[in-house]
Protein backbone atom coordinates (compact mmCIF):
# COMPACT_ATOMS: atom_id res chain seq x y z
CA UNK A 1 0.00 0.00 0.00
CA UNK A 2 1.19 3.18 -0.99
CA UNK A 3 0.14 6.77 1.03
CA UNK A 4 0.64 9.65 -0.46
CA UNK A 5 0.61 12.87 1.82
CA UNK A 6 -0.71 16.90 1.01
CA UNK A 7 0.78 19.67 2.98
CA UNK A 8 -1.64 20.67 5.92
CA UNK A 9 -1.65 23.99 8.11
CA UNK A 10 -3.24 24.03 11.18
CA UNK A 11 -4.31 21.16 12.09
CA UNK A 12 -7.28 20.23 14.52
CA UNK A 13 -6.13 16.86 15.82
CA UNK A 14 -7.75 14.90 18.61
CA UNK A 15 -6.16 11.10 18.92
CA UNK A 16 -6.41 8.46 21.70
CA UNK A 17 -2.87 6.75 22.05
CA UNK A 18 -2.51 3.05 21.44
CA UNK A 19 -1.82 0.61 24.31
CA UNK A 20 2.09 0.67 24.79
CA UNK A 21 4.10 -1.74 22.97
CA UNK A 22 6.81 -2.26 25.54
CA UNK A 23 4.85 -2.55 28.85
CA UNK A 24 2.62 -4.89 26.82
CA UNK A 25 5.28 -7.31 25.91
CA UNK A 26 6.87 -6.93 29.38
CA UNK A 27 3.05 -7.98 31.20
CA UNK A 28 2.84 -10.57 28.71
CA UNK A 29 6.04 -12.18 29.39
CA UNK A 30 5.86 -11.44 33.12
CA UNK A 31 2.47 -13.08 33.32
CA UNK A 32 3.76 -16.21 31.85
CA UNK A 33 6.01 -16.83 34.96
CA UNK A 34 3.50 -15.62 37.44
CA UNK A 35 2.13 -18.69 40.03
CA UNK A 36 -1.19 -18.25 38.59
CA UNK A 37 -3.48 -16.56 36.34
CA UNK A 38 -3.00 -12.78 35.14
CA UNK A 39 -5.08 -10.56 33.46
CA UNK A 40 -3.75 -8.09 30.87
CA UNK A 41 -6.47 -5.41 30.63
CA UNK A 42 -6.29 -3.19 27.16
CA UNK A 43 -3.18 -4.57 26.05
CA UNK A 44 -1.74 -3.42 22.48
CA UNK A 45 -3.00 -5.77 19.42
CA UNK A 46 -0.01 -5.20 16.37
CA UNK A 47 2.30 -7.48 14.79
CA UNK A 48 5.28 -7.37 17.14
CA UNK A 49 2.65 -8.43 20.24
CA UNK A 50 1.22 -11.03 18.08
CA UNK A 51 5.01 -12.54 18.04
CA UNK A 52 5.38 -12.67 21.49
CA UNK A 53 2.11 -14.20 21.85
CA UNK A 54 3.33 -16.90 19.50
CA UNK A 55 5.95 -17.61 21.00
CA UNK A 56 4.72 -17.88 24.71
CA UNK A 57 2.59 -20.31 23.10
CA UNK A 58 5.05 -22.57 21.73
CA UNK A 59 6.97 -22.30 25.38
CA UNK A 60 3.82 -24.03 26.73
CA UNK A 61 1.92 -21.06 28.05
CA UNK A 62 -1.59 -20.29 27.36
CA UNK A 63 -2.58 -17.00 26.27
CA UNK A 64 -6.38 -16.11 25.63
CA UNK A 65 -8.49 -13.46 25.46
CA UNK A 66 -9.42 -9.96 23.08
CA UNK A 67 -8.23 -6.22 22.65
CA UNK A 68 -9.99 -5.84 25.97
CA UNK A 69 -8.42 -8.61 28.30
CA UNK A 70 -5.97 -11.01 27.69
CA UNK A 71 -5.93 -14.23 30.43
CA UNK A 72 -2.22 -15.66 30.62
CA UNK A 73 -1.61 -18.57 32.70
CA UNK A 74 1.52 -18.49 34.26
CA UNK A 75 4.00 -21.47 34.24
CA UNK A 76 5.53 -20.64 37.72
CA UNK A 77 8.88 -20.07 36.49
CA UNK A 78 9.34 -23.44 34.97
CA UNK A 79 8.71 -23.87 31.47
CA UNK A 80 6.13 -27.01 30.56
CA UNK A 81 8.41 -28.08 27.47
CA UNK A 82 8.37 -31.91 26.67
CA UNK A 83 10.39 -31.16 23.08
CA UNK A 84 12.30 -29.11 21.14
CA UNK A 85 10.98 -25.63 20.07
CA UNK A 86 11.66 -23.32 17.35
CA UNK A 87 10.05 -19.74 17.96
CA UNK A 88 9.88 -16.99 14.40
CA UNK A 89 10.08 -13.46 16.36
CA UNK A 90 10.03 -12.27 12.67
CA UNK A 91 11.33 -8.54 13.25
CA UNK A 92 10.66 -7.82 16.97
CA UNK A 93 13.69 -7.59 18.70
CA UNK A 94 11.94 -7.09 21.87
CA UNK A 95 10.15 -10.49 20.89
CA UNK A 96 13.35 -11.89 20.18
CA UNK A 97 15.55 -10.80 23.83
CA UNK A 98 12.90 -11.71 25.87
CA UNK A 99 11.67 -14.97 24.83
CA UNK A 100 16.04 -15.21 24.52
CA UNK A 101 15.73 -15.00 28.73
CA UNK A 102 11.82 -17.41 28.98
CA UNK A 103 14.13 -19.95 26.81
CA UNK A 104 16.61 -20.62 29.98
CA UNK A 105 13.46 -21.73 32.39
CA UNK A 106 13.43 -24.83 30.02
CA UNK A 107 15.16 -28.04 30.03
CA UNK A 108 15.08 -28.60 26.06
CA UNK A 109 16.15 -26.72 23.55
CA UNK A 110 14.42 -23.32 22.29
CA UNK A 111 15.91 -21.89 18.71
CA UNK A 112 15.13 -18.10 18.42
CA UNK A 113 15.43 -16.81 14.74
CA UNK A 114 13.63 -13.91 12.90
CA UNK A 115 13.84 -12.00 9.64
CA UNK A 116 16.50 -11.37 7.52
CA UNK A 117 17.25 -8.22 9.19
CA UNK A 118 16.47 -9.87 12.56
CA UNK A 119 19.79 -11.82 11.85
CA UNK A 120 21.48 -8.57 11.76
CA UNK A 121 20.72 -7.34 15.07
CA UNK A 122 23.08 -8.43 17.81
CA UNK A 123 22.46 -10.97 20.28
CA UNK A 124 25.90 -11.91 21.61
CA UNK A 125 26.27 -9.78 24.75
CA UNK A 126 22.76 -11.78 25.98
CA UNK A 127 23.66 -15.05 24.42
CA UNK A 128 27.39 -14.49 26.58
CA UNK A 129 25.80 -13.91 29.85
CA UNK A 130 22.97 -16.64 29.71
CA UNK A 131 26.20 -19.13 28.91
CA UNK A 132 27.92 -17.40 32.17
CA UNK A 133 24.94 -17.70 34.23
CA UNK A 134 24.91 -21.70 33.30
CA UNK A 135 22.48 -22.23 29.86
CA UNK A 136 23.87 -23.35 26.75
CA UNK A 137 23.92 -20.97 23.46
CA UNK A 138 24.58 -21.90 19.90
CA UNK A 139 24.15 -19.68 17.00
CA UNK A 140 23.34 -21.28 13.83
CA UNK A 141 25.20 -19.05 11.61
CA UNK A 142 27.05 -16.03 12.18
CA UNK A 143 28.20 -16.07 16.15
CA UNK A 144 26.28 -13.60 18.36
CA UNK A 145 23.32 -12.92 15.75
CA UNK A 146 19.92 -15.27 15.45
CA UNK A 147 19.48 -17.53 14.89
CA UNK A 148 20.35 -19.21 18.23
CA UNK A 149 19.62 -22.02 20.19
CA UNK A 150 19.10 -21.68 24.14
CA UNK A 151 18.86 -24.65 26.52
CA UNK A 152 18.23 -24.33 30.03
CA UNK A 153 18.22 -24.66 33.42
CA UNK A 154 20.58 -21.96 34.07
CA UNK A 155 21.46 -21.64 37.95
CA UNK A 156 21.97 -17.87 37.74
CA UNK A 157 24.46 -15.44 40.00
CA UNK A 158 26.94 -13.05 38.94
CA UNK A 159 27.46 -11.35 35.12
CA UNK A 160 28.49 -8.44 33.38
CA UNK A 161 27.84 -6.84 30.13
CA UNK A 162 27.93 -3.98 27.95
CA UNK A 163 24.86 -1.26 28.29
CA UNK A 164 25.84 0.11 24.66
CA UNK A 165 24.40 -2.20 22.29
CA UNK A 166 20.70 -2.44 23.67
CA UNK A 167 18.85 -2.44 26.76
CA UNK A 168 16.97 -5.33 26.10
CA UNK A 169 19.82 -7.22 27.05
CA UNK A 170 19.31 -6.70 30.48
CA UNK A 171 15.81 -6.49 30.89
CA UNK A 172 15.63 -10.30 29.39
CA UNK A 173 17.95 -11.23 32.14
CA UNK A 174 15.98 -8.93 34.88
CA UNK A 175 12.89 -10.59 34.07
CA UNK A 176 13.85 -14.36 33.87
CA UNK A 177 16.27 -13.83 37.25
CA UNK A 178 13.65 -14.28 40.07
CA UNK A 179 13.15 -18.01 38.70
CA UNK A 180 16.67 -19.06 38.77
CA UNK A 181 17.53 -20.88 42.17
CA UNK A 182 20.79 -18.17 42.56
CA UNK A 183 18.91 -15.06 41.34
CA UNK A 184 21.25 -12.37 39.38
CA UNK A 185 23.53 -9.91 40.24
CA UNK A 186 24.06 -7.75 36.96
CA UNK A 187 26.79 -5.41 36.19
CA UNK A 188 26.63 -3.08 33.41
CA UNK A 189 30.15 -2.11 31.79
CA UNK A 190 29.60 0.86 30.15
CA UNK A 191 26.44 3.30 30.86
CA UNK A 192 22.76 2.10 29.25
CA UNK A 193 21.62 3.22 26.34
CA UNK A 194 17.93 3.28 26.36
CA UNK A 195 17.88 2.99 30.27
CA UNK A 196 14.14 4.44 30.64
CA UNK A 197 13.29 1.07 29.03
CA UNK A 198 14.90 -0.62 32.36
CA UNK A 199 12.29 1.38 34.75
CA UNK A 200 9.72 -0.26 32.54
CA UNK A 201 10.86 -3.70 33.23
CA UNK A 202 11.66 -2.91 37.04
CA UNK A 203 8.02 -1.29 36.82
CA UNK A 204 6.31 -4.25 35.85
CA UNK A 205 8.01 -6.79 37.75
CA UNK A 206 6.91 -4.64 40.88
CA UNK A 207 3.56 -4.51 39.50
CA UNK A 208 3.86 -9.06 39.65
CA UNK A 209 5.47 -8.65 43.34
CA UNK A 210 9.27 -8.90 42.43
CA UNK A 211 11.86 -6.12 43.37
CA UNK A 212 14.95 -5.39 41.58
CA UNK A 213 17.37 -3.70 43.77
CA UNK A 214 20.37 -1.55 42.32
CA UNK A 215 23.58 -0.41 43.51
CA UNK A 216 25.08 2.19 41.40
CA UNK A 217 25.72 0.10 38.25
CA UNK A 218 24.31 -3.67 39.76
CA UNK A 219 20.76 -4.53 39.38
CA UNK A 220 20.23 -7.46 42.09
CA UNK A 221 17.36 -9.76 41.94
CA UNK A 222 17.00 -12.29 44.69
CA UNK A 223 14.92 -15.74 43.74
CA UNK A 224 11.40 -15.56 43.80
CA UNK A 225 7.69 -15.87 42.48
CA UNK A 226 5.69 -13.16 40.46
CA UNK A 227 2.26 -13.15 41.71
CA UNK A 228 -0.71 -13.56 38.89
CA UNK A 229 -1.78 -9.92 38.71
CA UNK A 230 -4.38 -8.06 37.06
CA UNK A 231 -2.47 -5.31 35.38
CA UNK A 232 -3.48 -2.42 32.72
CA UNK A 233 -1.41 -1.14 29.92
CA UNK A 234 -1.23 2.46 29.46
CA UNK A 235 -0.76 4.26 26.51
CA UNK A 236 2.16 4.47 24.30
CA UNK A 237 4.30 7.56 24.16
CA UNK A 238 6.45 6.84 21.28
CA UNK A 239 3.47 5.70 18.74
CA UNK A 240 2.00 8.86 20.06
CA UNK A 241 4.99 11.02 19.22
CA UNK A 242 4.07 11.04 15.74
CA UNK A 243 0.88 12.57 16.19
CA UNK A 244 2.86 15.42 18.09
CA UNK A 245 5.36 16.08 15.47
CA UNK A 246 2.41 16.82 12.80
CA UNK A 247 1.61 19.32 15.11
CA UNK A 248 4.54 20.63 15.56
CA UNK A 249 5.50 20.97 11.55
CA UNK A 250 1.88 21.70 10.66
CA UNK A 251 1.14 24.01 13.07
CA UNK A 252 -2.39 23.71 15.06
CA UNK A 253 -3.50 21.99 18.04
CA UNK A 254 -3.08 18.19 18.29
CA UNK A 255 -4.81 16.41 21.65
CA UNK A 256 -3.75 12.66 22.20
CA UNK A 257 -5.76 10.82 25.10
CA UNK A 258 -4.77 7.94 27.38
CA UNK A 259 -1.43 9.44 27.93
CA UNK A 260 0.16 9.39 31.41
CA UNK A 261 2.11 12.69 31.62
CA UNK A 262 3.87 11.38 34.42
CA UNK A 263 4.51 7.36 32.94
CA UNK A 264 8.07 6.13 33.21
CA UNK A 265 8.14 5.51 29.31
CA UNK A 266 11.23 7.63 28.62
CA UNK A 267 9.39 8.72 24.65
CA UNK A 268 8.18 11.48 27.25
CA UNK A 269 10.92 13.17 26.77
CA UNK A 270 10.34 13.81 23.21
CA UNK A 271 7.46 16.58 24.23
CA UNK A 272 10.75 18.14 25.76
CA UNK A 273 12.10 18.24 23.12
CA UNK A 274 9.30 19.97 21.10
CA UNK A 275 9.21 22.42 23.84
CA UNK A 276 12.61 23.35 23.33
CA UNK A 277 12.02 24.31 19.61
CA UNK A 278 8.88 26.58 20.55
CA UNK A 279 5.76 24.28 20.65
CA UNK A 280 3.87 24.67 24.13
CA UNK A 281 2.47 21.37 25.70
CA UNK A 282 0.03 20.90 28.46
CA UNK A 283 -1.33 17.93 30.04
CA UNK A 284 -4.72 17.60 31.77
CA UNK A 285 -6.42 14.44 33.42
CA UNK A 286 -6.85 12.29 30.51
CA UNK A 287 -4.52 13.56 27.72
CA UNK A 288 -1.47 15.92 26.51
CA UNK A 289 -2.48 18.57 24.25
CA UNK A 290 0.05 20.46 22.14
CA UNK A 291 -0.19 23.55 20.09
CA UNK A 292 2.23 25.12 17.48
CA UNK A 293 2.64 27.78 15.53
CA UNK A 294 4.43 26.00 13.04
CA UNK A 295 7.39 28.09 13.76
CA UNK A 296 10.00 26.34 14.73
CA UNK A 297 13.99 27.05 16.38
CA UNK A 298 16.60 24.44 16.15
CA UNK A 299 17.93 22.77 19.47
CA UNK A 300 20.47 20.71 21.01
CA UNK A 301 18.92 17.34 22.65
CA UNK A 302 20.10 14.45 23.81
CA UNK A 303 17.73 11.41 23.29
CA UNK A 304 19.89 8.03 24.04
CA UNK A 305 16.92 7.37 26.14
CA UNK A 306 14.32 7.52 24.06
CA UNK A 307 15.66 5.85 20.41
CA UNK A 308 12.14 5.53 18.80
CA UNK A 309 11.41 9.21 18.90
CA UNK A 310 14.53 9.95 16.85
CA UNK A 311 13.04 9.75 13.68
CA UNK A 312 10.05 11.98 14.20
CA UNK A 313 12.46 14.60 15.58
CA UNK A 314 15.23 14.20 12.83
CA UNK A 315 11.97 15.07 10.94
CA UNK A 316 10.52 17.94 12.45
CA UNK A 317 14.12 19.62 12.98
CA UNK A 318 13.71 20.04 8.95
CA UNK A 319 11.25 22.42 9.20
CA UNK A 320 13.23 24.45 11.91
CA UNK A 321 14.86 27.50 11.72
CA UNK A 322 18.65 26.91 12.97
CA UNK A 323 20.21 23.34 12.90
CA UNK A 324 19.31 20.78 15.52
CA UNK A 325 21.68 18.60 16.85
CA UNK A 326 20.46 15.59 18.46
CA UNK A 327 23.12 12.88 20.32
CA UNK A 328 22.95 10.10 21.65
CA UNK A 329 22.08 8.09 18.67
CA UNK A 330 24.51 5.50 18.12
CA UNK A 331 22.21 2.29 19.32
CA UNK A 332 19.81 3.39 15.77
CA UNK A 333 22.16 1.53 14.04
CA UNK A 334 20.76 -1.95 15.59
CA UNK A 335 16.93 -0.91 14.74
CA UNK A 336 14.32 -3.01 12.64
CA UNK A 337 16.86 -0.90 10.18
CA UNK A 338 19.99 1.05 10.21
CA UNK A 339 18.35 4.22 11.72
CA UNK A 340 20.74 6.79 11.43
CA UNK A 341 21.51 5.86 7.48
CA UNK A 342 17.58 5.98 6.98
CA UNK A 343 17.56 9.56 8.58
CA UNK A 344 20.15 10.28 6.55
CA UNK A 345 19.00 8.81 3.10
CA UNK A 346 15.25 10.27 4.05
CA UNK A 347 15.85 13.63 4.87
CA UNK A 348 18.61 14.56 2.21
CA UNK A 349 16.02 12.92 -0.24
CA UNK A 350 13.41 15.54 1.46
CA UNK A 351 15.98 18.36 0.69
CA UNK A 352 17.69 18.72 4.80
CA UNK A 353 20.99 18.80 5.46
CA UNK A 354 22.23 15.79 7.55
CA UNK A 355 25.67 15.58 9.40
CA UNK A 356 25.98 12.29 10.90
CA UNK A 357 28.78 11.36 13.88
CA UNK A 358 29.43 7.74 15.52
CA UNK A 359 26.71 9.19 18.45
CA UNK A 360 25.05 11.99 16.94
CA UNK A 361 23.23 13.46 14.03
CA UNK A 362 22.81 17.13 12.98
CA UNK A 363 19.78 18.34 10.62
CA UNK A 364 19.23 21.58 9.07
CA UNK A 365 16.57 22.60 6.86
CA UNK A 366 17.24 23.74 3.00
CA UNK A 367 15.10 23.86 0.01
CA UNK A 368 12.97 20.86 -1.11
CA UNK A 369 13.74 18.51 -3.94
CA UNK A 370 10.58 17.84 -5.52
CA UNK A 371 8.66 14.57 -4.75
CA UNK A 372 9.71 12.23 -2.36
CA UNK A 373 9.03 9.00 -2.41
CA UNK A 374 10.23 6.89 0.63
CA UNK A 375 10.93 3.37 0.75
CA UNK A 376 10.77 2.48 4.76
CA UNK A 377 12.11 -0.70 3.76
CA UNK A 378 9.99 -2.29 6.18
CA UNK A 379 11.09 -0.02 9.22
CA UNK A 380 7.51 1.04 10.65
CA UNK A 381 9.18 4.44 12.40
CA UNK A 382 10.40 5.59 9.26
CA UNK A 383 7.28 5.19 7.65
CA UNK A 384 5.34 7.51 10.55
CA UNK A 385 8.31 9.70 10.26
CA UNK A 386 7.57 10.05 6.38
CA UNK A 387 4.23 11.02 7.24
CA UNK A 388 5.45 14.15 9.67
CA UNK A 389 7.80 15.59 6.13
CA UNK A 390 4.21 14.60 3.91
CA UNK A 391 1.65 16.37 5.93
CA UNK A 392 3.69 19.38 7.06
CA UNK A 393 5.56 19.98 2.77
CA UNK A 394 3.32 18.02 0.93
CA UNK A 395 4.27 15.56 -2.08
CA UNK A 396 5.39 12.40 0.13
CA UNK A 397 4.57 9.05 -0.70
CA UNK A 398 5.47 6.56 1.52
CA UNK A 399 5.24 3.27 0.02
CA UNK A 400 4.46 0.14 2.08
CA UNK A 401 2.68 1.72 4.34
CA UNK A 402 1.13 -1.04 6.16
CA UNK A 403 4.75 -1.87 8.18
CA UNK A 404 3.37 0.82 10.59
CA UNK A 405 1.05 -2.73 11.63
CA UNK A 406 4.40 -3.88 13.68
CA UNK A 407 3.48 -1.07 16.60
CA UNK A 408 0.47 0.81 15.26
CA UNK A 409 -2.16 -0.87 12.93
CA UNK A 410 -4.33 1.79 13.09
CA UNK A 411 -1.57 4.57 12.31
CA UNK A 412 -3.34 6.01 8.85
CA UNK A 413 -7.10 5.00 10.01
CA UNK A 414 -6.41 7.75 13.06
CA UNK A 415 -4.85 10.68 10.30
CA UNK A 416 -7.43 9.79 8.33
CA UNK A 417 -10.45 9.85 10.28
CA UNK A 418 -8.47 13.32 11.53
CA UNK A 419 -8.96 14.11 8.01
CA UNK A 420 -5.26 14.46 7.09
CA UNK A 421 -5.45 11.63 4.61
O1 LIG B 1 12.59 -2.82 25.88
C1 LIG B 1 11.87 -2.31 25.02
O2 LIG B 1 10.62 -2.42 25.04
C2 LIG B 1 12.50 -1.51 23.94
C3 LIG B 1 13.78 -1.01 24.10
C4 LIG B 1 14.44 -0.17 23.08
O3 LIG B 1 15.42 -0.94 22.42
P1 LIG B 1 17.01 -0.89 22.78
O4 LIG B 1 17.16 -1.12 24.22
O5 LIG B 1 17.56 -2.00 21.96
O6 LIG B 1 17.52 0.46 22.36
C5 LIG B 1 13.44 0.35 22.04
O7 LIG B 1 14.13 0.87 20.94
C6 LIG B 1 12.51 -0.74 21.59
O8 LIG B 1 11.58 -0.27 20.65
C7 LIG B 1 11.69 -1.26 22.73
C1 LIG C 1 13.20 -0.91 17.94
C2 LIG C 1 11.92 -1.24 18.01
O1 LIG C 1 11.42 -2.45 18.38
P1 LIG C 1 12.16 -3.85 18.57
O2 LIG C 1 13.55 -3.60 19.09
O3 LIG C 1 11.31 -4.59 19.54
O4 LIG C 1 12.19 -4.52 17.23
C3 LIG C 1 10.87 -0.22 17.72
O5 LIG C 1 9.69 -0.51 17.95
O6 LIG C 1 11.19 0.88 17.26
Amino acid sequence: MEVTLARHTGVDLAVAAPPSKSLTHRALVVAALADGESEIVRPLEAGDIARTRTGLTALGIRVAGDADVLTVQGCGGRLPLDAPVVIDAGDSGTSLRFLTGLATLGRHPVTLTGSARMQQRPIGPLGDAVAALGGEVRYAGRPGFPPLTVRGPVRGGSVALPGDVSSQFVSALLIAAPCWPDGLALTLETPPVSASYLALTTGVMAAFGVEVRREEETFLVEPGRYRPTRYEVEGDWSSASTFFAIGAVCGGRVRVDHLDPASAQGDRRFLDALAAMGCRVRADATGVVLESDGVLDGAEIEMATSPDTVQNLAAVAAFARGPTTITGTAHLRYKESDRVAAIARVLRGFGAGVEVGEDRITVSSGPRRGHLTVDPVHDHRTAMSAAVLGLGSGDVTVQEAECVAKSFPGFWEALQEGGLV
